[in-house]
């Protein structure tokens, strides 16, 4: 007698697991909030380290809450001699991401408090590992390029640091304005692919360090944090606003996906993007490239148009992180620099109530049988 299908809901399509406290997305308005505020008031008006103190304490900082942070942040950007020597053996045609994922796991190793699940020290660990992400990500990058490391400046911001540590050089404010705007953008989305795979690695009481070293593997794929990358990608073979509908139309007749449209959860926009298209728009002022910004206008409107599908954040961001002079391979780890904030919240939070993730499967595989001798199979 053959089994009753369950209610699969693949790729857990509308299913609400669990509660969360972090953030609220709405797709119903296309809004975001995080802990409360939306994220464009926040995106406009504070700092990404002002986002990364709510994300993980609920209430915005006062300025003495704000300097404190600031202060053990930037005292903990340095890396050991140890990781700059694994950085250094890493294959020079390495993907970025890979190298902070394995650099992640490395600092779980180092991490005087790796083991400690409770959580003054899962606190403790999340602002190392803010602090040290972008050192281990410019490093790498830069040992890839042959470039010698260049030291976090503990006197600069978060934002103009990063730069600093990828090009040795801080560039004007309007750029790390923008740079800062995509960090708050990026840093918390509810119970997302990355997310959610953190939140059930420490579902089964593992470490910090491990919960991130897996929430970095699950943001690489392309459809996910991977995709900013390969919006750019995207972006360069098309090569001009010209030839942006007659290639699009290719990719409709393969039925193939168009990289940085669609979302799991927004069906009507993302909240995200009118204010990363602004800022967007604001570096090809700045670089005096609006070739970006035109193609991808075209794309916008015709996907629209065409599909009824709407772009994602990592469609602005692709040609804003170009804009700003970065290679590709680091757009998806300034992700993670920045969702290092969320993933952090959602593992302190599911630690405080946690319960084993574990669902369960339904089995279409061969019926129960004997095993046949060696010789008879
Ligand atoms: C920060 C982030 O992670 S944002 C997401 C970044 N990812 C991307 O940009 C990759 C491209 N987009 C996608 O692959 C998808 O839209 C996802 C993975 C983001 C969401 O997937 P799902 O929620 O499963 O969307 P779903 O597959 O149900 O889409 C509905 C329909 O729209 C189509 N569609 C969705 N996105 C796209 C796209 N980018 N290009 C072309 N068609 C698309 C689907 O093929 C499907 O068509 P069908 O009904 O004819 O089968
Ligand atoms: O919510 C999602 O599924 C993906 C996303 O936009 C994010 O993680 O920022």
């Amino acid at each position: 007698m053959s089994e009753t299908q369950p209610d699969i809901r693949k790729g857990l399509v509308g299913v609400v697991a669990d509660v969360s406290a972090v953030s609220k997305v709405m797709p119903e308005t296309n809004s975001l909030t995080y802990r409360g505020y939306a994220v464009q008031d926040l995106a406009e008006q504070c700092s990404f380290e002002e986002v990364a103190y709510l994300l993980w304490n609920g209430e915005l900082p006062d300025a003495a809450q704000l300097a404190a942070f600031r202060a053990e942040e930037a005292a903990n950007r340095g890396i050991s001699p140890a990781l700059h020597g694994v950085i250094q053996a890493f294959p020079h045609d390495a993907h970025p991401m890979d190298a902070i994922r394995t650099a992640v796991s490395f600092l779980g190793m180092e991490d005087p408090e790796s083991a400690d699940t409770a959580e003054p020290a899962t606190r403790r660990k999340a602002m190392r590992l803010l602090a040290k992400i972008p050192t281990a990500i410019a490093a790498a990058h830069r040992a890839a390029k042959g470039l010698a490391p260049v030291e976090p400046d503990p006197k600069l911001g978060f934002a103009e640091n990063f730069f600093h540590l990828v090009f040795g050089r801080v560039p004007q404010p309007e750029v790390v304005k923008a740079f800062d705007v995509s960090l708050i953008l990026y840093a918390e989305h509810g119970f997302n692919a990355s997310t959610f795979t953190a939140r059930t690695v420490t579902s089964t009481g593992a470490d910090l360090h491990g919960a991130i070293t897996a929430g970095i593997a699950a943001l690489k794929g392309p459809l996910h944090g991977g995709a900013n990358e390969a919006v750019m990608h995207m972006l360069a073979e098309i090569g001009e606003p010209s030839k942006a509908l007659d290639w699009l139309e290719g990719k409709f007749d393969h039925k193939a996906l168009v990289m940085g449209f669609g979302h799991r959860v927004y069906k009507n926009g993302d909240s995200r993007v009118p204010t990363m298209t602004k800022y967007a728009e604001k570096m090809a002022e700045v670089v005096g490239d609006r070739r970006w910004m035109e193609m991808s206008r075209v794309l916008a409107g015709a996907m629209l148009e065409r599909k009824n599908i709407h772009p994602n954040l990592d469609f602005p961001a692709g040609p804003a992180y170009h804009l700003m002079g970065f290679d590709i391979p680091l757009f998806t780890p300034i992700f993670v620099a920045s969702r290092i904030t969320g993933w952090a919240a959602h593992v302190i939070e599911q630690a405080a109530d946690n319960r084993l993730i574990r669902p369960l499967s339904h089995y279409t595989g061969a019926a129960q049988r004997e095993v046949p001798p060696i010789a008879q199979r």
